[in-house]
């Protein structure tokens, strides 16, 4: 299955964003290295280039020619709105806002802020004077949808072909309704707002440039202050350094601090907003963002999460990131447009859920606004936005939404185009579709009455009161002929058609050109092997270490990240199952031998800093033992002593650094941190597939300050096993789910539901979906939030045919420990005070009937707390049916450090066919997600 394959995308990009610009003070010679430094593109040096190391701009003219009106030289520049700062280069430090109130959504002393006017405040310097917030919000009034014909005559846009599509309406009403309402008032680069930037000094604005391109230690919202005043007075001396600018502006509002990233919000919404008056700085700035599949894409996908409150709770930068979007997609031409879609679609060097996010929003920004004039679009750009949905096609039902979203867009254009209709092909013209397999009929794709053939037909026009059948045939029919890829336009008409037969019979359409296809409707499309799965799976293969002769290794540091999170015993800390250290020894004895320095790294548990159960002692102890050699604990992962330790390595010697998650920076993916993890190693090796669904700083972030990266012997040897066995299962396909992660698991079940024929529920999971029937849990695991999708997930099995087993007698127990009272009752009769540990005799007799004919099982998470052995019976019993199924050619696939330590405790764990080191990794794996510590190594 292709959407497993595609799990291989780059996310070191989004690592490096997110840094702070420099303070103003220090000056160049003394500004500390900086790591998120933003990203200015190189360039060829013209003749005259300064020397390296001088600060080198990118408008092509010298202060003394600038066409600005004459001012004074620099002059304090004034406060954002919120933040005072001064002139750059000299200017006091940036104030602080109160970021803990912020991302609270409150907005402390902002009415005051706006109105400090600054003290240093200089004759001739722009000057902003904010219009303050609003009293309350109001929704911003969208222009009604203008659609241009293909000739290019603007039309409105009519509820018959826009909004009240029963396709379209509810997806315009959930989906795509997000939260594109703002203030007028409020909006940046409003004529009031605007009135208030005062023309800037040449030298200035030169000076802004320079800071900004060379990313000195400036002082940001004075320069982006005079940038906005250019952009308002001056836009076309400002147009030449947009291909520099638009990066650096997409870095900077990725900025910490929110006064910064709101003035680089603000500062690019009155560039789309000045562009109007123009056109040099409208085409310099649509090139710049169209041309956005560098780094700094992030940037603008951290202005989309903004714009949706997704990523910070501040209705100011929200408000203001809403607005910067409309204007900017109301600025963009449809191709722009169509090409920035294509871009984040198909970037490799973006997280397949960023790219579809990003493409995502877009196309619903583009969509709310209706500001595209996406009907008017000729053929090549419409195949490029088609060609653009294929990507996240493969990655898989994670992108559903996204796709539904441009799906919508590219939907909405074909029924808006009222002067084409589908009729048959011009004779001779290539047909790529296959009619016949499409219900095996020859009707004729005209029968809505479109009309004669035209010969040269390229929409779709489908009403409203059609079957879907007929509908998915004229939709195909008409994507088809304008020789849009089949995937693509099978989805598409699939999407329009959504239910019944007509998607099975686009599987075979579209199976008849070469694509085997499936789209399990109303739900995730996935796609089987074809030309794309081959594409992908030529892309997933990564360099490994084995690669790495003992000449690239000798005296090498190289930097380990293996999953050393052991199952422990609570009390004593002893390792109750040594299974993912003993894993992990191929690659550091290949290492060690090979003469390198080998510097290991792990997380254990999810500690919430140093703590001493969490410590790595016990691993260090463990693998001392296994490898046969010593393997020293640091007592941290960074500092200076563990530095100290690193340099005093010998070739072959092996370091343990201590828990990475001691620090809060690991998860958060830190770039800071990352860098400090990689100070002074090489080299980059993955081993670690049981934590390679994470992005954190040591599974990903290293990456980008080591080369070469690549992966371990047991990552490489998962991926090759899993991949195979779950791509093409042997079907009846299960998956078992249980354990105690239920908020990281239970998500993963509705992609489960698309590609199993089976799932069991087990463990912890099981009472969020009794809750979530009414029945009382007593005082058993409970995901409060995850009841709603509980019940979402019971009824897509059952609308999909999926056999869902829930257990239906527990194990109960008065407390959580091992000699608590037990007994075992109905599901229906938990009482008060008790709590379900296992799942009960008559459920493991049921789980077993319905695994009984599997081919292929998947199984994470055991049944119970088999830890106990009162309530193991559960997990044992599991073990022994798959052990059993395995010995009659059953492919039996256990994943994750508890369900591991089960089997292995049961004896069993020889008996099944495979055993995985990651659990909720497998699963992802499984889900065709991206897996982040695999997409960032290097290809093979
Ligand atoms: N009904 C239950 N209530 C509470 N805890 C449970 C219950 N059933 C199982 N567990 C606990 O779940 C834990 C394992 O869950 P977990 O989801 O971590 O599985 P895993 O196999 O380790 O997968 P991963 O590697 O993804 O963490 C065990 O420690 C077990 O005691
Ligand atoms: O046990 C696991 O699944 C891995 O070690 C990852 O742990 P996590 O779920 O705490 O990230």
């Amino acid at each position: 299955m292709p959407s497993l394959l595609s799990c291989f995308c780059f996310e070191a990009v989004m690592k490096r964003d997110g840094g702070e610009l420099a303070r103003p003070g220090a000056t160049p010679a003394q500004a500390p290295e900086q790591p998120d430094s933003p990203p200015v593109k190189p360039r060829a040096l013209p003749a005259d280039a300064p020397t390296p190391g001088a600060p080198v701009i990118t408008l092509h003219a010298t202060p003394a020619t600038l066409p600005l009106p004459d001012a004074t030289a620099c002059t304090p520049a004034v406060a954002g709105d919120e933040e005072q700062t001064g002139c750059s280069g000299s200017a006091p430090a940036v104030a602080e806002e109160d970021q803990l109130a912020l991302a609270l959504g409150d907005m402390p002393g902002e009415s005051s802020v706006d109105a400090v006017s600054h003290p240093q405040q200089a004759p001739g310097a722009p000057v902003v004077q904010s219009a303050g917030p609003p009293a309350e919000e109001e929704p911003m009034v969208l222009p009604i949808p203008k659609f241009k014909t293909a000739k290019g005559s603007p039309h409105a846009a009519t509820s018959s072909n826009l909004g009240q599509h029963p396709r379209l309406a509810p997806v315009r009403n959930s989906t795509i309704s997000l939260a594109f309402t703002a203030t007028s008032e409020s909006r940046p680069g409003s004529p009031a707002a605007r009135a208030t930037l005062r023309p800037p000094a040449p030298k200035a604005l030169v000076a802004a440039l320079t800071n900004l391109n060379t990313a000195q230690p400036v002082d940001p919202v004075a320069d982006l202050t005079v940038i906005r005043a250019a952009a308002v007075h001056t836009p076309d001396v400002l147009a030449p350094a947009m291909a520099d600018l638009v990066p650096v502006l997409l870095h900077t509002m990725r900025a910490p601090r929110l006064g910064t990233a709101r003035a680089a919000i603000q500062t690019f919404s009155d560039v789309f907003q000045s562009a109007a008056t123009s056109p040099a700085l409208s085409a310099a700035a649509c090139a710049a963002v169209a041309d956005d599949s560098t780094p700094s894409s992030s940037g603008l996908l951290a202005l989309m999460q903004k714009a949706t409150g997704s990523d910070i709770n501040s209705k100011r930068i929200s408000a203001d990131a809403n607005n910067c979007l409309i204007t900017m997609v109301e600025s963009l031409p449809a191709a722009s447009l169509i090409q920035m879609v294509y871009n984040y679609c198909s970037s490799s060097k973006m997280h397949i859920r960023v790219r579809s996010k990003a493409a995502g929003l877009l196309a619903a920004v583009a969509y709310k606004t209706a500001a595209t004039d996406l009907p008017a679009m000729d053929k090549p750009t419409m195949s490029t936005l088609l060609k653009a949905v294929e990507p996240l096609l493969e990655a898989g039902s994670a992108c559903v939404v996204p796709v539904r979203k441009l799906v919508v867009v590219v939907y909405s254009a074909f029924i808006a185009q009222p002067a084409l209709h589908v009729g048959p092909p011009a004779p001779g013209s290539p047909r790529k579709g296959n009619r016949r397999s499409l219900g095996g009929t020859s009707r004729s794709p005209s029968r809505d009455g479109g009309g004669s053939s035209t010969g040269s037909i390229t929409s779709i026009h489908v009403p409203e009161d059609k079957d879907p059948r007929t509908k998915a045939e004229e939709a195909w029919a008409g994507f088809v002929r304008m020789n849009v890829q089949p995937p693509a336009a099978a989805v598409i008409a699939a999407t329009v058609a959504r239910d019944g037969p007509a998607g099975a019979e686009l599987i075979e359409a579209a199976g008849a050109e070469g694509f085997q296809f499936s789209i399990p409707l109303p739900g995730s499309f996935h796609l089987h092997r074809g030309p794309a799965y081959r594409r992908t799976a030529a892309a997933m293969v990564k360099k490994n270490v084995g690669d790495l002769s003992a000449e690239q290794l000798a005296g090498k540091v190289v930097f380990v990240r293996a999953d050393l999170n052991v199952p422990q015993n609570k009390e004593t800390l002893a390792i109750t199952d040594d299974t993912r250290i003993r894993a992990s020894l191929p690659t550091i004895h290949y290492l060690s031998k090979a003469g390198a320095r080998v510097v290991l790294s792990s997380h254990l548990g999810r500690p919430k800093g140093p703590e001493k159960k969490s410590s790595l002692e016990p691993v260090a102890k463990r693998m001392t033992e296994l490898l046969g050699q010593e393997v020293a604990l640091a007592p941290d992962c960074i500092g200076e002593e563990v530095k100290k330790a690193i340099a005093a390595l010998q070739n072959g010697q092996v370091l343990l650094l201590e828990n990475v998650r001691w620090h809060s920076e690991e998860e958060k993916n830190d770039p800071a941190f990352a860098k400090e993890l990689a100070a002074g190693c090489d080299i980059f090796v993955n081993d670690a597939f049981g934590t390679a669904h994470r992005a954190h700083a040591s599974t990903a972030g290293v990456a980008d300050y080591l080369s070469p990266k690549v992966s371990g012997f047991l990552l490489k040897k998962e991926l090759d096993y899993l991949v195979g066995a779950v791509e093409s299962p042997k079907r009846p396909f299960a998956a078992i789910v249980g354990g105690s992660k239920v908020s990281s698991k239970i998500g993963v079940i509705e992609s489960l539901l698309g590609k199993c024929d089976k799932l069991v529920m087990g463990g912890g999971m099981i009472f969020t979906f009794y809750k979530a029937q009414g029945l009382s849990v007593g005082g058993s695991l409970v995901e409060e939030d995850k009841l709603e999708l509980a019940k979402e997930l019971m009824e897509k099995a059952k609308a999909k045919g999926v056999e869902f087993v829930l257990p239906t007698d527990v194990v109960i127990a008065d407390k959580f420990a091992a000699d608590a009272a037990n007994k075992v009752v109905p599901v229906t009769a938990i009482p008060d005070g008790w709590m379900g540990l296992d799942v009960g005799p008559e459920s493991t007799e049921m789980i077993k009937k319905a695994l009984s004919d599997c081919q292929t099982i998947l199984w994470n998470g055991p049944m119970g707390v088999f830890e106990f052995p009162a309530f193991a019976a559960g997990t044992n019993g599991i073990s022994h049916l798959l052990a059993e199924l395995t010995s009659k050619g059953a492919t039996t696939i256990i994943g994750g450090g508890d369900s591991v330590a089960a089997v292995e405790q049961a004896g069993l764990a020889e008996k099944m066919s495979h055993i995985s080191t990651g659990g909720g990794a497998s699963l992802e794996l499984l889900e065709g997600k991206v897996l982040p510590g695999v997409a960032c190594l290097d290809d093979a």
